[in-house]
């Protein structure tokens, strides 16, 4: 490709540029080399622009870059290099998301069930899709490994090219709010996105709630049309920022444009009645919890707009099957039921707990931790809600990643005002076994935070931990007694 195609659209300055063939771009100086351009972030922990003399050492036949950096190669000057490099990523594959009804879902909870649940609707009724999440990336037959929520540009632009080339012609994905703030997916333009709640997470990146809110409403000035849950308190200033058509969602006002009434929540999942787009039909999903109805309405309001008929998306959300890791039952053989879930924010945790309790007929016990080096001061926030909504709390670790799990645990203890007894148990899968020797007649023992994850990361290093293995594993040394 030559140069001035990576940089179509891009805005620079720094002096006529020579043509010149190249074959990449990267913001890694790692991986630069002959023919790939080499762009200077400025990060958290280094700066690109230190890194531009090694990159030019390597091979790279340009940096482009906020300033000079003194490599002797031409600079490529721009205002905003993640900007810039977003949008040469998409120049260097191609610009796929032209080829592609992309649809992006953001919020602080609900963002990987309600892509799944959509993707599921478009594909019930004939519509190839691709899936770009937490748990794992989707191109038409090809599952591939996640590695962030919303990837980095090069491999986001590379993902959608490996979507459209599969054939699909949606892409479903969700766009977390790191992403929005570093401009991940700048240069695409979503025919619909939408907006599930904003609920505090992420502090340690954004620093306040503004900032959060502000990355969130990003989304709704690239997009035609945002689909936004009105039951959120933060929905108005999404609605009032933003520069697209809205349609509303909620589980609570009859006057949104989709809503529910004569909600039933089962253990094994919710019901309801759907009315929407001026008809009204019956929603039954296995999944339980108050934030299915939510998931549901979300994926449902979205994907009528984008041209399902009403009365077959409804038929779809007959056909959906659970998400990993959300809200998940795990075999026990026992008499009382262990479900994994990934609430690893105080609202999800409150959520989940408040459902469990809704249908739990014994104790509800709570395990959970908090990520190391995330926002600290969502911890005493989980303690105090796990202690007020559940029998019992068993403190235990998440991934505590370079952190002290003790100074982790002792963040979250200061928040547990509930009337909960608790115990800490540090190692996961001890608290885990002492979670099921202690588990009564009728207990739901909830696991909280690591959902789909099989593993856990101590320090640098991610360590083999599937809490469907771990239980299973318990169980199998468990002796069964007092059982009827
Ligand atoms: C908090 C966060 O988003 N951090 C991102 C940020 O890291 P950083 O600012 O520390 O970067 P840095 O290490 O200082 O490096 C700056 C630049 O120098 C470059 N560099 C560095 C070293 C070197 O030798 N050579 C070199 O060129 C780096 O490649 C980078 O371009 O910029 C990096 C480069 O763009 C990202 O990889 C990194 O994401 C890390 C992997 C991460 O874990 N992000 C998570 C928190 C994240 O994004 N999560 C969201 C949200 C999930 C949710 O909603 O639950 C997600 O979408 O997954
Ligand atoms: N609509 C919702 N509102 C509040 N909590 C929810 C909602 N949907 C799911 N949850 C809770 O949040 C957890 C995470 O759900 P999900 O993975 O769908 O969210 P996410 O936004 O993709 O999370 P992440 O930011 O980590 O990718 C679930 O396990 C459940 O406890
Ligand atoms: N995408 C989220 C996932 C958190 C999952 C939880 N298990 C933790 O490690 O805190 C994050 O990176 O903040
Ligand atoms: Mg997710």
């Amino acid at each position: 490709m030559k140069l001035q195609n990576l940089l179509r659209d891009v805005s620079y300055t720094g002096g006529a540029l020579p043509e010149f063939e190249i074959t990449g771009i990267t913001a890694d100086s790692r991986k630069a080399g002959p023919g790939v351009v080499f762009v200077c972030i400025p990060g958290e922990r280094a700066d690109g622009h230190d890194f531009a003399a090694s990159a030019a050492a390597a091979g790279s036949p340009a940096v482009l870059a906020l300033r000079d950096t003194g490599a002797p190669v031409p600079h490529i000057l721009v205002k905003d290099t993640r900007l810039a490099y977003a949008l040469c990523c998409a120049n260097f594959f191609g610009r796929p998301a032209e080829r592609l009804r992309m649809v992006g879902v953001t919020g602080t909870n609900g963002k990987t069930t309600t892509t799944t649940l959509l993707k599921e609707i478009l594909e019930y009724n004939g519509h190839k899709s691709g899936l770009i999440g937490t748990i794992v990336n989707m191109a038409g037959g090809k599952t591939l490994p996640s590695h962030l929520t919303t990837p980095e540009p090069y491999e986001f632009q590379q993902l959608l090219k490996t979507i459209a080339d599969e054939g699909c012609e949606f892409a479903v994905m969700e766009v977390s709010s790191h992403a929005l703030a570093q401009e991940r997916v700048a240069g695409c333009h979503f025919e619909a996105a939408v907006f599930t709640n904003l609920t505090q997470d992420h502090l340690d990146f954004h620093k306040t709630m503004e900032n959060y809110l502000e990355a969130k409403e990003k989304l709704f000035s690239m997009c035609d049309l945002g689909i936004v849950n009105v039951d959120d308190d933060y929905a108005p200033e999404i609605i009032r920022t933003a520069k697209c058509k809205t349609v509303t969602y909620s589980a609570r006002y009859m006057n949104a444009d989709y809503t529910a009434r004569n909600i039933k929540l089962k253990n094994d999942g919710v019901e309801y009645e759907m009315v929407g787009n001026a008809l009204i039909g019956r929603v039954s999903v296995p999944i339980p919890g108050a934030f299915s109805v939510y998931n549901t309405l979300a994926a449902a309001a979205a994907a009528v707009s984008l041209g399902i008929p009403f009365k077959q998306v409804l038929e779809a959300l007959h056909q959906v099957k659970g998400v990993k890791g959300r809200i998940e039952v795990v075999p026990t053989g026992r008499n009382f039921t262990v479900i994994i879930d990934y609430a690893h924010t105080p609202d999800a945790l409150e959520k989940i707990l408040k459902s469990i309790r809704g249908f739990a007929k014994g104790r509800v016990v709570a395990l959970f931790g908090c990520g190391g080096d995330r926002d600290k001061t969502k911890r005493p926030i989980m303690g105090m809600v796990a202690g007020r909504g559940a029998d019992f709390c068993i403190v235990t670790s998440d991934n505590p990643r370079t952190e002290d799990p003790q100074a982790i645990i002792d963040d979250i203890l200061p928040g547990m005002d509930g009337p909960a007894p608790y115990v800490v148990v540090p190692n996961r899968r001890e608290a885990i076994a002492y979670a099921l020797k202690n588990a009564q007649k009728d207990d739901i023992v909830l696991l909280a935070g690591k959902g789909h994850e099989d593993y856990q990361i101590i320090g640098r290093e991610k360590h083999h931990f599937d809490e469907r293995e771990v239980v299973a594993e318990i169980l199998r040394c468990l002796p069964v007694h007092g059982e009827e």
